[in-house]
């Protein structure tokens, strides 16, 4: 089948990439467009042999010219990788439209833009991370000095999912080798070829061989399990489903391996009726709907203040109604499809499950029909439910698509206690004019993360990660440095 978003000629077959070379394994499995179901590219899958020689030459060139370098020099590496992704940007964004059908737009403003951001950034950063030092006396009279020295863990395991392939990847893979470490990195098997890209880009940066390496394939019984049960990997860090997380973190409990994960959520939006309700509307509309609701922050739980929440209901409706869902070059397109065929029956198990469980449908609830290739891609129609009581599983279960169940509440104390009933704790957004309503919602919010007037805005300095089941650890900023380092002690008696 022809495809009007192939993959750039450089991807036209995807290899593991180990020790500095591309390499093949001859077990195929096909790169799928989630826009009509053509192959797009075939996948080499790394078996355990592979998986074993990434890691060596991964624990290897940690004593080779990487281990040697200063960290300025570390920095400049970065920014040649930042520099490289830039030169071949339009190459990115076609691998990131290609693997997710989404829009040309978000591709080159959100994935490739934050792909190249994450490199600068922990390159910058890097440069200026310090360490402690404590003078002390003992009971005794000695002077002791002790001050910290971060050295890199060593190989990081890196498991990446499908919703952000680059931004992700890169978002872990930047501070990582900031702070002198290798990785393996193991991209979702639904999207792998920015992810191949990238290894191109490493190689041409100048990044010694065994510094970077890339497994394609799947979780179990394929490279990532390889990866995460390799008892040579230092650290893991892992974006994705929170039951993948318990997974591999028993996995990761055989060898005592430190973990970051990054895992799912069920996000609440909160509009109080004091909120500037068009800006409410609007940012409501991106939180539930951005990538198909792909994204681990989006809000599947819209709570609004009784006296507006019929007009609110109304206006969300009207907006939804108007989102533009087609192939990721026409003017003006909202939505794209979900990244494939076996996620969309998982979301319209959920559309059929709502009605099931009392829901009224406002707009919604189905696959749009286009009359052409796009019937055998994997589009759904942006949906929301109203009804639904709190113990509903569609409004406790992730469904992971541009959905959204919006209810009604009276009281702070009562929305506090209900975005707080639970199993995740990602993300929520607080929509309200009233600035001390605005920080008495949000620190009482069991959230990692809390925007007030705003929906994924990132600075990435800040903490990143979730309470609960939705994730373990933080990183951004200082805390990706700390996470990717070892950082150790030295007391001197003087
Ligand atoms: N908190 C965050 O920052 C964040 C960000 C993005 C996505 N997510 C979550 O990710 C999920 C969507 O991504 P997904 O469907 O790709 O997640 P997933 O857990 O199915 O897969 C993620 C990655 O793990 C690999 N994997 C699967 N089983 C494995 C195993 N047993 N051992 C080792 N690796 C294994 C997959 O091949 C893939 O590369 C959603 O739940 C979403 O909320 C969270
Ligand atoms: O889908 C989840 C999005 C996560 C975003 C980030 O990790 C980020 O912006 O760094």
């Amino acid at each position: 089948m022809n495809h009007r978003f192939p993959l750039p000629d450089s991807l036209a077959e995807l290899r593991n990439y180990v020790n500095g070379e591309f390499v093949a394994t001859g077990k195929l499995f096909a790169n799928v467009s989630p826009i009509n179901g053509a192959v797009l590219a075939q996948v080499h899958e790394a078996d355990a042999a592979l998986a074993d020689r990434a890691v060596k030459s991964a624990k290897a060139a940690l004593d080779g010219p990487w281990g040697s370098m200063s960290v300025a020099e570390r920095a400049a590496v970065l920014d040649k990788v930042a520099d490289a992704i830039e030169r071949r940007y339009d190459e990115f964004v076609a691998a990131e439209v290609a693997d997710t059908g989404r829009s040309i737009e978000q591709a080159r403003t959100l994935d490739v833009y934050r792909g190249v951001a994450n490199f600068r950034t922990f390159a910058d950063l890097v440069k200026v991370a310090g360490g402690e030092t404590y003078d002390m006396r003992t009971a005794s009279g000695h002077d002791v000095m002790n001050y910290t020295v971060r050295k890199p863990h060593g190989v990081i395991a890196i498991i990446s999912p499908w919703n952000l392939p680059l931004l992700l990847l890169t978002w872990k893979v930047a501070p990582a080798l900031a702070c002198g470490n290798t990785v393996v990195v193991k991209p979702s098997e639904e999207t792998p070829s920015s992810a191949t890209l990238l290894a191109q880009v490493m190689d041409e940066a100048g990044v010694p061989p065994g510094v970077f390496n890339l497994l394609h394939g799947f979780g179990p019984d394929s490279a990532g399990e390889f990866l995460t049960g390799h008892p040579d990997i230092d650290a893991i860090t892992f974006t994705g489903e929170s039951s993948t997380g318990s997974t591999i973190m028993k996995v990761a409990a055989e060898g005592v391996k430190e973990v970051s994960f990054e895992l799912g959520g069920k996000n609440a939006a909160v509009v109080f009726a004091d909120a500037d309700f068009d800006a409410a509307v609007a940012g409501v509309i991106r939180s539930s709907f951005t990538n198909s609701g792909q994204v681990c922050l989006c809000s599947e739980r819209v709570y609004v203040e009784r006296p507006i929440f019929d007009r609110f209901v109304a206006a969300l409706k009207e907006k939804a109604e108007a989102l533009k869902v087609g192939y990721p070059d026409e003017p003006g397109v909202d939505m794209g499809p979900l990244i494939s065929k076996g996620h969309r029956d998982k979301v319209l198990s959920y559309y059929k499950l709502a009605l099931e469980e009392g829901a009224t449908l406002v707009c919604g609830g189905g696959v749009p029909a286009f009359g052409d290739e796009r019937d055998e891609g994997a589009f759904v129609q942006p949906t929301i439910w109203t009804g639904l009581p709190d113990t509903a599983r569609c409004v406790r279960e992730e469904v992971f698509g541009p959905v959204c169940h919006i209810a009604p509440f009276d009281t702070d104390e009562e929305v506090i206690a209900r975005v707080n009933d639970s199993p995740y704790g990602l993300a929520a957004s607080v929509w309200t004019t009233s600035l001390k309503r605005a920080h008495n919602v949000s620190r009482r919010l069991r959230t990692g993360i809390t925007w007030v007037n705003t929906w994924f805005l990132r600075d990435l300095r800040t903490p990143f990660g979730g309470a609960k089941q939705s994730g373990l650890g933080r990183e951004g900023g200082q805390y990706s440095l700390d996470f990717y380092s070892e950082i150790s002690n030295i007391s001197i008696q003087l």
